[in-house]
């Protein structure tokens, strides 16, 4: 395909991602449509689009959800950093702004897979952002594990709520809280039924420094995690989620 991913923008085919490296299958169900920021620190281009002619009005609707999900989402940053007691502004203040926003539409296909236990929608995963906004279509498959550190872990479904985007914490903002805020462990099983959900990343500006929040530690709750750049992080989480797939 012309639109074929590259620098984490375009196609990804069936099978391109595994999402939890440690499951044994050939990778991941879904079939997904990334589009990141519409232009990276050098003012350059990132994002492959479908031709016009092929579908016309389809670049103009993805920047306008783009745009439209993108303030929501900062809007909701404010939130979680008045529900820290940090000022409304703090992610902003601490360098995370303006945020990289990447929207990936997916496609789950409606074959059965039940024979294999090991094939996924969607592998075991939390996002390694800020914060997910998560849309979907209704269809079951989505299933969150909210004790992520018990054993067995149990899994439940999530239901859905029409109109209502699913909220998930990210990775990043558990290591600013010292995981007060956990990041939302969760999968999407292959159900047989075809499935298609529009997630959108909210992830730090490349290099914004994170690091545990002053008032989420102490002497007695050190630091679980040191600080990192969030493109450095993100660099690794996406090589890690490639790395066991020959792509
Ligand atoms: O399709 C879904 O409902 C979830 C997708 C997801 O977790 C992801 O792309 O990170
Ligand atoms: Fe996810």
């Amino acid at each position: 395909m012309k639109v074929k991913r590259n620098n984490y923008s375009g196609y990804t085919e069936m099978y391109d991602e595994k999402l939890d490296p440690s499951v044994k299958s050939k990778g991941d169900l879904k079939e997904s449509f990334y589009v990141g920021p519409s232009e990276d620190a050098k003012n350059s281009n990132l994002n492959q689009w479908p031709s016009e002619e092929l579908l016309p009005s389809w670049r103009s609707t993805m920047e306008s959800y783009y745009e439209k999900v993108l303030s929501a989402g900062k809007r909701l940053l404010s939130l979680v950093a008045l529900a820290l007691d940090l000022e409304e502004d703090f992610f902003e203040k601490v360098g995370a702004y303006p945020p990289m926003g990447f929207l990936r539409l997916l496609h789950y296909p409606g074959e059965s897979t039940a024979l294999n236990d090991e094939i996924y929608g969607a592998s075991s995963h939390s996002d390694y952002g800020m914060i997910t906004l998560l849309a979907t279509d209704g269809i079951p498959g989505l299933q969150i594990c909210q004790k992520k550190d018990s054993h067995p872990q149990v899994w439940e479904d999530v239901p859905h709520v029409k109109g209502a985007f699913i909220v998930n914490v990210g990775d990043m903002t558990e290591r600013w809280t010292n995981c007060l805020f956990r990041s939302t462990l969760h999968r999407v099983i292959a159900t047989g039924q075809e499935r298609y959900s529009v997630a959108f990343f909210l992830d730090p500006k490349s290099d914004c420094v994170v690091e545990c929040l002053k008032s989420c530690c102490s002497e007695t709750s050190p630091p679980r995690f040191p600080p990192i750049r969030s493109g450095d992080y993100l660099e690794e989480r996406y090589r890690l989620t490639y790395a066991s797939l020959k792509i």
